[in-house]
């Protein structure tokens, strides 16, 4: 299915970052409460009408937007292949594939990190060249960060409960996302190193931003200005830094 021509196409992640995402997009006065009935609702596709009164901060969207909603790790692909036009993704999704890509916003939304982890009573010292079994679901940013190390590590890839991994002999180490490091320490595990500090980024398919630039430049500085404003989700923010102030996107 092509993007509609008279509107824009925007593919948001279902889950988390959907939860901080929404308030932010009302703000710009992409309202998908206006349609969606919340996490009960299956529909996946949605038509929304243009706002009846733009606010001060509103998109003039006059052919109005459809939403796709779609899996967090499938958003890259919908935009790349320009079946939408704009998305949003996180920095460890977009950080794990290359892509052709703008990615012209940090939303600061879905804020967390990339970390390596271990059981904090059978630390693993790490040496160039010594054998260590890594289990993630981020091969990719795993072996380069590892490989900078002078480590070629066996991955051993899971899609989920990846703090079992050493806990049950299955890896040495894990790399996984950690938030408010709840999970970690409920499993006996300490943080060794971070990888990636995470925020989502909105992202753009480049020919999108060609022949819709005037839709795609207004939605940007909307939500440029909504975030300068209020700050990223406002009212659904992670509670707990997940970046140390100052620091750059990768540690
Ligand atoms: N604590 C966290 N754990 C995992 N992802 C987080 C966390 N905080 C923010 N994120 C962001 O949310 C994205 C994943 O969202 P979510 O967990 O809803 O999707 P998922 O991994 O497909 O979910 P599920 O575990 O239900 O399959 C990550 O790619 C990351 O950018
Ligand atoms: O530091 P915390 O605040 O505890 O958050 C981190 C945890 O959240 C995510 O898991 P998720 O809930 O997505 O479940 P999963 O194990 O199925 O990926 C992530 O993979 C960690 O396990």
């Amino acid at each position: 299915m092509a993007p509609r021509a008279d509107g824009l196409t925007l593919a948001l992640p279902k889950g988390r970052i959907l939860k901080q995402a929404l308030p932010l997009l009302r703000r710009v006065g992409i309202d998908l409460a206006a349609v969606w009935e919340g996490e009960h609702d299956r529909r996946l596709l949605f038509d929304l009408p243009p706002p009846p009164s733009p606010g001060p901060s509103s998109l003039e969207l006059s052919g109005g937007a459809r939403v796709l909603l779609v899996k967090p790790v499938d958003v890259p692909t919908y935009v790349e292949h320009g079946v939408a036009d704009v998305g949003i993704a996180g920095a460890d999704t977009l950080g794990e594939e290359a892509r052709d890509l703008y990615e012209p916003l940090d939303l600061g939304i879905g804020a967390c990190r990339l970390a390596i982890a271990e059981p904090a009573a059978r630390p693993t010292p790490l040496r160039r060249g010594m054998a260590l079994r890594v289990a993630t679901k981020y091969p990719r940013l795993t072996l380069n960060h590892y490989r900078s190390k002078g480590i070629q590590p066996e991955i051993i890839p899971l899609f989920g409960s990846v703090e079992l991994g050493p806990i049950t002999g299955l890896s040495d180490q894990i790399v996984d996302l950690v938030e408010s490091g709840e999970t970690l320490r409920q499993n006996n595990l300490r943080e060794v190193e971070t990888i990636l500090y995470v925020t989502s980024r909105l992202i753009v398919h480049p020919a999108s931003l060609k022949l819709k630039q005037a839709p795609i430049t207004a939605l940007i500085a909307a939500l440029r200005d909504a975030l300068a404003t209020d700050g990223p989700g406002a009212s659904a923010r992670n509670d707990l830094p997940a970046r140390p102030t100052g620091s750059e996107g990768t540690a």
